[in-house]
């Protein structure tokens, strides 16, 4: 029987996991995808939080155990009845009925802070922009969308920063893909569009082979808009691979070739004239965000959810081809 394949997105409030996770159901396709968010399995509102003094970091401020039964059930096919946390109001409403599609996207704070939920997912992200960029965008999300202040805002950041270093950050080990959309040294005062990405590839799941770009003739390695190279991340070792925001259509699409060749649905994604959404995303703030670094890790990620889902047909095949010679 098929199951759906899951996708975690974790990282701290305001990293861009919701923008991101758009991106991707959009390449899959919004109506094979599930999305869920896991600030819905907060424990407490926005009120009994700050009468607690807990922070919605915290493993304590929230449902893991429920959040990781429902992973569990999603990813045997079945259906949840998920809590709902509304950021408007800062408090619950009615559960609602969810039956998971082909896809499965599960993006939050904590999505990595226990066994049982790791083992739930296909592929896993970890998304760290550095913590200036952070700030900033979370300032910018919380006062236009969630009605803070712009000192509250910064005072609640600061409350959070042991959580974050206890709770969060630590989560970014389990990932198979790290990634971080950052600025130009030159100019710290990023203009949306042009973030550069720098993509920790871990061994944990193959990559598509991005060796070839070193030897394509670009010049140097280090001087060029996309690089490559062997890294440590927490102790161990990494491909990175990094995108800058002015490299070329040029460039881009050498990469883009790469991981679009040996999976047949993406090729057609691949194809900007068709598919002219590619790298493009509503951000939660309604701006329309573009730029090649986010295709082309929109299409890493759905590169692995596609070959999640042929392995696990493959599996499945075998699995028949046993029942049938017993
Ligand atoms: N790749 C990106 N390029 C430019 N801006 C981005 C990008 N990702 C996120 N942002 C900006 O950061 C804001 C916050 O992002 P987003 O809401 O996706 O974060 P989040 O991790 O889902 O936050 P939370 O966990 O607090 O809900 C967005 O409104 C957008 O303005
Ligand atoms: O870290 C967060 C992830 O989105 C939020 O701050 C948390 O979910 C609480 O939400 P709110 O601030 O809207 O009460």
């Amino acid at each position: 029987m098929t199951r759906p394949i899951i996708l975690g997105i974790v990282g701290d409030s305001a990293a861009g996991k919701t923008t991101l996770t758009r991106g991707i159901a959009q390449v899959l396709g919004p109506e094979n995808v599930t999305i869920i968010c896991t600030d819905d399995y907060h424990r407490y509102d926005r009120k009994q939080r700050a009468e607690i003094g807990i922070t919605a970091l915290h493993p304590d401020c929230n449902y893991l155990d429920i959040m990781q039964q429902h992973l569990s059930q999603l990813r045997t096919g079945q259906p949840i009845l998920k809590p709902v946390y509304s950021h408007k109001t800062g408090s619950f409403e009615p559960p609602i009925y969810i039956k998971p599609n082909k896809f499965v996207i599960v993006e939050g704070l904590l999505g990595y802070s226990t066994r049982g939920a790791r083992d739930s997912y296909d592929v896993k992200v970890y998304l760290a922009p550095p913590e200036p960029l952070r700030a900033k965008w979370k300032v910018k999300r919380d006062t236009q969308k969630r009605g803070y202040s712009e000192e509250q805002v910064l005072d609640e950041l600061t409350k959070r920063e042991p959580d974050s270093e206890q709770f969060i950050r630590p989560q970014r080990q389990w990932s198979d893909i790290v990634v971080s959309f950052y600025p130009p040294s030159d100019d710290m005062d990023e203009s949306n569009g042009h973030l550069n990405v720098r993509l920790i590839l871990r061994p944990t799941i193959p990559h598509p082979d991005f060796t070839q770009i070193i030897y394509s003739g670009d010049g140097a390695n280090l001087t060029s808009a996309i690089r490559l190279g062997l890294d440590r991340d927490m102790g161990k070792p990494v491909d990175v691979l990094e995108v800058d925001g002015h490299a070329t259509l040029e460039q881009v699409n050498k990469l883009e070739h790469i991981i679009c060749s040996d999976m047949p649905y993406l090729r057609n994604i691949c194809d900007r004239e068709s598919n002219p959404e590619l790298g493009k995303v509503a951000g939660t703030t309604g701006e329309t965000l573009q730029s090649y670094p986010l295709a082309l890790t929109q299409l890493l990620i759905t590169y692995h959810m596609l070959r999640a889902t042929q392995n696990h047909q493959l599996g499945e095949t075998q699995v028949v081809e046993q029942l049938v010679k017993i």
